[in-house]
């Protein structure tokens, strides 16, 4: 992926296995979150491909790639700060069943979605969907808000929870879309010691009770190691290594570019 004359991630070339927790580390500025804006078809990248289930993705919109079952979310929490705990995560099934309601529609007239000319009959098809849909879009939020122990937090505005909720709230709207592959780019900023060594054990739960994958970045190290089966190193845009935690921690070009000298003494 270049931007202009820079080199943001070079020959990357990797995978991510079904139901396996991977972890993306490596310095400021190496290239991590834009894998991730690749994968999620933020940017298209320059040379090569994207492949999601078998299926080429490369130019694919986001919302498109969400639909197929890869959610994300940010390292700058974006939640609706105004809105409802609830609403957070009845919106973010919203659009994804509307759209299918709309497209079902259509197609049952003979029109593609492409071939109806009319907005407003289009949006009044969307809309009808929505109402029809709301009592379930309602039911899954809740269920999925109880799951993560959100649930009485329901009716709280997003603005008014505390930090670590609210990116436990962001990984909530990403499971409300249905993936397959949740990406996390750094869920543990900003938490304390115990709320990250919670959040691994949660990541490891939601892992299993929803049977997705797991693609983070990460720069705690205690949750990257307690968390992560394979671990993906970059530096310069380049993956300069590849592991299991206990390879990487050992990995001399690791170490050197980021882990740090103290790190070899840990794995000693
Ligand atoms: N839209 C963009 N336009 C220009 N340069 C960009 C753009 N996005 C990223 N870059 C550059 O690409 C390089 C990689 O950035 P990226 O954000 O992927 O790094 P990172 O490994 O995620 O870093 P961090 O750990 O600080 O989040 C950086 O030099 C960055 O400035």
């Amino acid at each position: 992926m270049k931007f202009g004359g820079l080199v943001a991630v070079n020959d990357f070339n990797n995978y991510v296995r079904e139901g396996e927790i991977l972890g993306l580390i490596g310095p400021n500025g190496a290239g991590k979150t834009t894998v991730f804006n690749v994968v999620t078809g933020v940017y298209y990248p320059t040379e090569g491909r994207v492949f999601f289930n078998g299926l080429d993705i490369t130019q694919l919109k986001p919302h498109h790639i969400t639909h197929l079952g890869i959610s994300r979310t940010f390292q700058n929490i974006r939640l609706f700060q105004d809105m409802t705990v609830l609403e957070n995560v009845m919106v973010a099934q919203h659009h994804e069943l509307a759209t299918k309601d709309a497209e079902k529609y259509l197609q049952k007239i003979g029109r593609n979605k492409y071939g109806a000319s009319n907005f407003w009959f289009w949006k009044s098809v969307l809309k009808l969907g929505y109402m029809k849909k709301e009592k379930e879009i309602k039911d899954k939020a809740y269920s999925i808000l109880k799951k993560l122990g959100l649930e009485k937090l329901a009716d709280e505005k997003a603005s008014s929870l505390p930090y670590g909720e609210q990116r436990l709230l962001e990984i909530a709207r990403a499971l409300a879309t249905d993936a397959q592959l949740l990406l996390l780019d750094e869920p543990a900023a900003g938490m304390n010691p115990s709320e990250s060594q919670q959040l691994v054990q949660l990541i490891k739960w939601i892992r299993d009770e929803f049977k997705v994958t797991v693609f983070l970045i990460e720069h705690d190290m205690k949750v990257v190691m307690g968390l992560c089966e394979r671990i993906l190193v970059m530096d310069y845009g380049v993956l300069i290594a590849e592991g299991a935690p206990e390879e990487i921690q050992r990995n001399e070009k690791v170490i050197e570019a980021y882990l740090g000298e103290e790190w070899s003494h840990v794995a000693k």
